[in-house]
């Protein structure tokens, strides 16, 4: 898919109206200027113009209705809501239920995937489980600008182990001057220290540069070392497309409240390969991950199902799971991962070609921004990181935008992150942040 060179010229209006998945927008809640603290003149009960998917993705409407119905449920039925459930999602079943729906978002068969715990909990599942430092074999190769939670936990994982993080972890960072780690250095790590090499794990999307590594090609690089390749998928799920079953990936863990709009907190996900469906169990069991038909007779001996499912350690939040499904739910009826990707690329694209038209763009000094996030619409998903300098710009541009009802984030100390969302963002909320931008940068 190419983006149109001229697209910044064409009017948002046209491409809103051309746009497939323009009726999205009102399946979601838009916050309102007023709620997100925007100034006093903008009109309070307006939606604001929210690019910030990258860190909360939006509370759909179908996922307000169903926990809204589980909440009933558990108000009319209690407990009994576990094995008979008016809707036909009994909370035994229900993380399991969701399955089929996530498995096309990540790439995967149903049994390698299942909705449990949380991003962080889950990566240290996962290196318990697939960590087994020898002698000969025991680094873990991660980026030095990892999101710090993946930081501390290789840290203490190697610590765990009895190791000396400052050997066992090799922290990748960008070339000098450069932002985006190049995929020919992590190739080039991984051939030359491949037999030290225990487990490979970078972010799919990078949470900083919004960067998309070549998930195919460094996989294929770390299994051909002989190394566990695991992914943080955070950034990446229901952003990009993703073939974990395809591209032979060990394991794949990721945070759902980002691009798949299951609200702060909501609950985590996890991919294990089926190829190591004969080779090994569950590491950490708990009676969840027991199999269905006897999960509630509580057997003396653990015997898992199948598949990423037998990880499963504990009941997972009915609430948390129905916020889930009605966000898959949109998903699957705007057409799955490839559609929402679509309009994303044209939508970035547009974002992109509107900034760097703007005189604050690379400009030679004052004020100014530059794109870190790669250009190539393959090598990033929808989020745009702006780096600001002087230093001190950024917390007034961001305060700017902020006022004038437009919702990005910041990265201390002078990068923004903004993120359109194809499911719930227009093509003329990204002018309107444009415009504001210019505008803000004009003032300072
Ligand atoms: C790349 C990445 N990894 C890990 C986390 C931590 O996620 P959680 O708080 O759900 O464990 C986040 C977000 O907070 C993230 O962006
Ligand atoms: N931006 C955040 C915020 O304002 C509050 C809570 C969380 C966030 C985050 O975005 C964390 C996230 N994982 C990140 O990419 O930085």
């Amino acid at each position: 898919m190419e983006v149109p060179s001229d697209l910044q010229s064409q009017s948002p209006e046209l491409l809103d109206a051309r746009d497939a998945l323009r009726n999205f927008r009102d399946e979601f809640y838009l916050p309102t200027n007023g709620a997100v603290g925007a100034s006093k003149d903008l009109p309070a009960d307006q939606p604001c113009t929210y690019l910030c998917g990258n860190s909360l993705g939006l509370l759909s409407k179908q996922s307000e209705s169903l926990v809204q119905g589980e909440l009933k449920v558990w108000g009319s039925r209690g407990v009994v809501g576990h094995f008979n459930h008016p809707y036909g999602r009994e909370w035994v079943e229900f993380g399991e239920k969701l399955s089929p729906l996530l498995a096309p978002i990540v790439g995967a068969h149903s049994s390698e995937v299942i909705s449990m715990s949380t991003l962080t909990a889950n990566l240290h599942l996962m290196m318990n489980a697939f960590y087994h430092p020898t002698a000969e074999r025991f680094k873990i190769l991660c980026e030095a600008r990892a999101f710090p939670s993946d930081r501390y936990a290789f840290h203490s994982q190697a610590i765990a182990h009895g190791l000396d993080p400052k050997t066992a972890v090799i922290a990748m960072s960008p070339r000098e001057g450069e932002y985006a780690l190049r995929e020919e250095d992590i190739l080039d790590v991984i051939a030359k220290e491949g037999p030290s090499i225990a487990v490979v794990c970078f972010s799919g999307v990078q949470y900083y540069t919004g960067q998309l590594f070549n998930m195919q090609k460094i996989t294929h690089a770390g299994k051909h070392a002989g190394c566990i390749v695991g992914w943080d998928l955070a950034h990446a799920v229901g952003n990009v497309p993703i073939s974990l079953h395809d591209w032979g990936v060990d394991w794949a863990v990721w945070c759902t409240y980002k691009y798949l709009n299951s609200g702060a907190g909501g609950i985590g996900g996890l991919f294990v390969h089926s190829k190591w469906d004969h080779i090994k169990k569950p590491d950490y069991a708990g009676w969840w991950g027991q199999e269905l038909s006897t999960r509630f007779q509580m057997p003396e001996d653990f015997t898992p199902i199948p598949g990423a499912w037998g990880y499963q350690q504990s009941n997972p939040s009915c609430l948390t799971l129905a916020s889930l499904l009605g966000s898959l739910e949109i998903f699957q009826s705007a057409g799955g991962i490839q559609a929402t990707r679509s309009k994303s690329i044209l939508l970035t694209g547009y974002l992109e070609g509107l900034l760097r038209d703007s005189s604050f763009c690379e400009k030679a000094d004052g004020p100014k921004f530059v794109i870190i996030t790669p250009s190539d619409p393959y090598r990033r998903g929808a989020q745009l990181s702006l780096l600001f300098s002087p230093l001190g710009v950024m917390q007034k541009v961001l305060d700017g935008l902020k006022n004038a009802g437009v919702i990005g984030d910041e990265r201390e100390p002078d990068v923004i992150r903004l993120s359109p969302v194809p499911l719930y963002n227009t093509f003329a909320d990204v002018k309107h942040a444009v415009d504001v931008l210019e505008e803000v940068m004009r003032a300072l």
